[in-house]
């Protein structure tokens, strides 16, 4: 089994050393349920890192502190950081706007979500709110944002349609270029093609390889051969706790925890 998904690994699979973010001693809580136990890791630069492990073991409560989504809601508390570089600052200070984290830190959500707008407004929408009126500006960074999603080829010539007539993958695309075209640093993916067939399944993994030469990736995913096929690095958790984090191979192939290997053997889980 091991073997099987490594099997499916993307070629040419490299790891750097460049560390964009570093999570200390991070803890969170939805009331009085304690989801996440003292995180200690860090997100490489330009890589993507997967997070997997059973249901309920955090993983998306883990993503979500990256933008500060669970600000939205007043009885949820983080504890420690999430230090993101080069400037050094931790994104979960009271300090630092989460509006602010948003901008530089976008996501990418299960199921396709655009606005009931155009296909331009969809991808406007983030510059807009960065002040950005002038059309030529506009133009230019929506038609950015959809070539980096793979997208603009489909849609060029009828980007004032409305978003919901694209195709299931086409929409999540589009959302991608929405979260690409205020330059984020970090995009976060909250299994993105769960909702997808596997014809755009294919396609939003090829997509995420390619993106990561432009950002960093975090990327949660129930689907291991997923992980093993886009992923750099992977985090296995498990109840709230970071259990295993390594470079994907060495998660695959020579797990040092008996849990991480229980797990990706299908012993577990
Ligand atoms: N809004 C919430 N209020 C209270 N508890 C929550 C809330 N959201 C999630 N939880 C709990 O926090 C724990 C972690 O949930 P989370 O959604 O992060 O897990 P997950 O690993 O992403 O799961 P899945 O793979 O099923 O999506 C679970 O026990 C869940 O029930």
């Amino acid at each position: 089994m091991v073997n099987e998904i490594m099997q499916t690994t993307r070629p040419g699979a490299s790891t750097s050393s460049t560390i964009k973010s570093v999570v200390n001693n991070l803890t969170f809580r939805y009331g009085d349920f304690q989801a996440l136990k003292d995180i200690n890791m860090v997100v490489h630069e330009k890589q993507v890192t997967a997070l997997i492990g059973p249901s309920g073991c955090g993983k998306s409560t883990f993503l979500r502190c990256f933008n500060r989504m669970h600000d939205l809601y007043p009885d949820n508390h983080y504890g420690g950081e999430i230090i993101l570089h080069p400037d050094n600052e931790n994104i979960l200070s009271p300090n630092v706007d989460p509006i602010e984290v948003r901008m530089r830190i976008s996501m990418v959500f299960q199921k396709p979500n655009p606005f009931p707008k155009s296909i331009f407004e969809n991808v406007a929408y983030g510059l807009r709110i960065r002040g950005i009126k002038r059309r030529s500006i506009l133009e230019e960074k929506v038609e950015n944002a959809l070539r980096n999603a793979a997208l603009w080829e489909e849609v060029k010539d009828r980007l004032n349609d409305l978003a919901f007539n694209l195709s299931g993958g086409q929409q999540q695309r589009l959302c991608i270029a929405r979260a690409l075209a205020t330059d984020p640093e970090i995009l976060l993916f909250d299994e993105p093609t769960s909702a997808l067939d596997p014809i755009a399944t294919a396609s939003i993994e090829e997509l995420i390889t390619d993106l990561k030469n432009k950002v960093t990736i975090l990327i949660v995913t129930h689907n291991m051969q997923q992980a093993a096929r886009v992923s750099d690095y992977t985090a296995y958790m498990y109840m709230g706790e970071l259990i295993e984090f390594d470079v994907t191979d060495t998660i695959f192939i020579k797990p040092k925890n008996k849990q991480t290997e229980d797990y990706i053997t299908g012993r577990f889980g």
